[in-house]
């Protein structure tokens, strides 16, 4: 099945659930990810990112709903979904006490990769990491076992990848090289959902979905999220930012007040409201307020703190 006609989906779900025990984690989930497409998945801590990605790669089973993962039943066939989607988890999973081929090897054997060897290099080649072929893993830096754990993922040249915060605690400078190789990945026809908390990361992404409560509240490109959020921002300059930030979180028309370097940004559905409340704040504060264009990062603080995250 096709979204508009031409590309076909990679991700087709509709209505999907999931309890563990009392606790219902994804409760009406339905998703359509066109082939190709770098999806970006947002969303509070527990929001169930993990347990979705986990649903579609056919590592869980939905206890309800429908659909298809790169054309294959999500109830019905995992097994077959599995052979085709890279999966990366949020925890480094690799033996830490065997060097970065012997690790990519030992995927290869599970996969039953033909050509295993040439596998290898071709990989290591495209993922820049031929050159730490005999390191052992648990030496590599953070931004290093992230590429290792990528490499690993391709290696059986699944359509689909699935990455779990793939870059926490990954460096500026390696987060922006993972995410060339994704882009690079996608350009090759690669369909790519990857969670993450980090806004720089959404806005390189083609299509966002915000999650919150086991359900898709907000989907579509970052400008669209920004402009569909009818949010109204201000940004204050000036001294103690902090301290007026604490205080206008917790003033009615303030949805939400985060600071930004040297300047705060407070948001809100209604400018008058929002005008009242940057009014209200005590004379000692003596900040320079202007209305600014809201960023997504207003937006996903506003939407995390509707959340209650
Ligand atoms: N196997 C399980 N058994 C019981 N509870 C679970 C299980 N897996 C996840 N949960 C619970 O489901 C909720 C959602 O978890 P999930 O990992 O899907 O969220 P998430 O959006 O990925 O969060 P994070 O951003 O912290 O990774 C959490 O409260 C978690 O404790």
């Amino acid at each position: 099945m096709s979204m508009n006609g031409n590309t076909p989906l990679a991700i087709d779900v509709r209505h999907l659930r999931k309890s563990f025990g009392e606790r219902k984690v994804v409760e009406d989930l339905t998703l359509q990810v066109p082939e190709g497409e770098i999806c970006g998945f947002l969303g509070a801590n527990g929001s169930g990112k993990t347990t979705t990605i986990r649903m579609l790669c056919g590592l869980l089973t939905p206890d309800g709903g429908e659909g298809t993962c790169l054309g294959f039943d999500v109830l019905k066939e995992p097994l077959k979904i599995r052979r085709q989607v890279g999966y990366m988890t949020q925890r480094f999973s690799f033996y830490e006490d065997l060097t970065v081929r012997e690790n990519l090897d030992f995927v290869a054997r599970l996969y039953e990769i033909p050509r295993r060897e040439a596998a290898i290099d071709d990989v290591m080649q495209r993922m820049g990491i031929a050159d730490r072929a005999t390191q052992l893993a648990g030496q590599l830096s953070g931004g290093w076992k992230q590429r290792l754990a990528l490499s690993a993922c391709i290696l059986h040249q699944p359509r689909l990848l699935l990455l779990d915060e793939p870059t926490a605690g990954v460096d500026a400078k390696a987060r922006r090289e993972f995410w060339d190789m994704i882009h690079d990945l996608a350009g090759k026809g690669l369909t790519v959902l990857v969670s993450t908390h980090y806004m720089d990361e959404a806005e390189r992404c083609q299509r966002i979905l915000y999650l919150s409560n086991g359900r898709i509240v907000v989907q579509g490109t970052a400008p669209e999220v920004v402009e569909n959020a009818h949010l109204v921002t201000f940004e204050g300059t000036g001294e103690n930012i902090d301290d007026a930030s604490r205080i206008l979180r917790q003033t009615p028309g303030v949805e939400a007040a985060a600071v930004f370097g040297r300047s705060l940004h407070v948001a809100g559905s209604d400018r008058e409201a929002l005008k009242k409340a940057i009014a209200s704040l005590p004379d000692a504060f003596t900040l320079t307020w202007e209305e600014v264009e809201p960023r997504l990062e207003d937006v996903f603080i506003h939407l995390l703190s509707q959340s209650g995250g």
